[in-house]
């Protein structure tokens, strides 16, 4: 999955990594450093003195420290002193060059990231990143590599991967636990399924029961897409092969009865999870939105999961949006996950609407659905 995106991310990376690569200044003639100079050097404008000439400033000036540039992690500050434990050892000219940029300054100026970080922002709206999310990567790999001055003990290509990385993360969010949310909440916890025809929501449906029921939860799905023909039959053969009770009407029923006597049934039978099907449809179908208000008002879903799929990219992004505006969503499920080269639906969701992604589909079996964790994407986009 992902690895269009992969690929290009690769890339760019590179590039990054020759920029710094280019930037890092060798430390001929500083003074040794130790744990006991926390100094930092401000970010320089772009025509100031070269890291060097900076570096002696500091030390003899004795500037206070700049703030940290990025939120979350260690401050500058304390990197500095962290990476300045050893005094750094005078080195012959051609060792020097050999050690890389280990013994070397990591000072940049937007100017110097400004061609590698354009074709990192280009790769991430090419993949279907949406913009405002694109705009938060490229804003924090700024801050994380721009006017810092501090020397390095790991090779470029670590530094824009941390960079990127944390940049990600910042986007991705951390997902949702349903197992743990349905042994901390009130039993039978309700779960409504929403989204288009034919995403895979039926199928996610089927995912998530096994899933569960693997977990030790008891399972009940109600058929809550009365709508489409042969509906009823296709989730009746899922719910058999998991071995899962499912509550039906006929077709055609209110599908507002449907779950309520599934919800009762649960009830009943003391049963952990309610599963709800709808029918898929589009968000601009007033009626069919507002028949599924209706379900929201009769049977009070504990959550509800809108299913889209991955490799409809931004057009997944709008329509998630625009379902939880009318009828809300707790959390999303993407599907044909492994289907999508691009990821930028998986990267963009939970920025863009503010709730969490739970699961990615990741194939046609049962089996193939995976809890959304951070490092779930990050793996597949940043592994090499
Ligand atoms: N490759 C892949 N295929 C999937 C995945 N999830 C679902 N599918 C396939 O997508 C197709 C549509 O899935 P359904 O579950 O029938 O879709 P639906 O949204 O329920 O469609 P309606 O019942 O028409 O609303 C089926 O062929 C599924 O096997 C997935 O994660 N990966």
């Amino acid at each position: 999955m992902f690895e269009g995106l992969r690929n290009k991310l690769r890339d760019v990376r590179n590039r990054l990594g020759a920029s710094i690569e280019e930037h890092a200044r060798p430390l001929d003639d500083s003074p040794s450093v130790t744990a006991s100079d926390e100094i930092i050097a401000p970010a320089p404008a772009e025509d100031s003195a070269p890291a060097d000439t900076l570096l002696h400033e500091a030390i003899s000036d004795d500037i206070p420290p700049a703030p940290a540039p990025e939120k979350g992690g260690a401050s500058a500050k304390q990197r500095w002193s962290e990476e300045t434990e050893q005094p750094v050892q005078k080195a012959g000219f051609f060792q020097k060059f050999k050690t890389l940029v280990t013994e070397r300054e990591f000072i940049l100026t937007e100017k110097d990231v400004a061609d590698p970080l354009f074709d990192l922002e280009m790769v991430l709206l090419e993949s279907d990143v949406a913009l405002p999310v694109t705009d938060a990567i490229i804003a924090h790999m700024k801050a994380s590599l721009v006017g810092t001055n501090r020397k390095i003990r790991q090779d470029p290509g670590k530094i824009v991967s941390d960079a990127l990385r944390d940049a990600l993360r910042e986007v991705l969010g951390e997902g949702l636990d349903i197992s743990a949310y349905i042994r901390s909440h009130e039993r039978p916890v309700k779960i409504l399924f929403t989204g288009v025809n034919g995403t895979g929501k039926t199928t996610s449906i089927a995912k998530v029961a096994d899933l569960l029921k693997r977990e030790g939860f008891s399972v009940v799905i109600g058929a809550g897409d009365t709508y489409r023909a042969g509906a009823i039959e296709q989730i009746q053969v899922h719910a058999d092969r998991i071995g899962v009770r499912l509550i039906h009407h006929q077709e055609g029923a209110d599908p507002s009865a449907v779950l309520f006597d599934t919800v009762e049934y649960a009830r009943a039978h003391q049963m952990d999870v309610v599963l709800a099907d709808t029918a898929g449809r589009f968000h601009n179908r007033a009626n069919l939105m507002s028949q599924l208000e209706k379900i929201r008002r009769v049977i009070k879903p504990d959550l509800i999961l809108y299913v889209d799929e991955a490799t409809a990219g931004n057009d997944a992004v709008v329509r998630a949006a625009e379902f939880d505006r009318t009828v809300g969503a707790d959390g999303v499920i993407l599907t044909k996950a492994d289907m999508d080269p691009k990821g930028g639906a998986a990267i963009s969701i939970a920025y863009t609407i503010g709730k969490p992604l739970v699961f990615l589909g990741v194939g046609q079996e049962y089996s193939d659905i995976q809890p959304f964790t951070p490092d779930l994407i990050l793996n597949e986009i940043l592994g090499d």
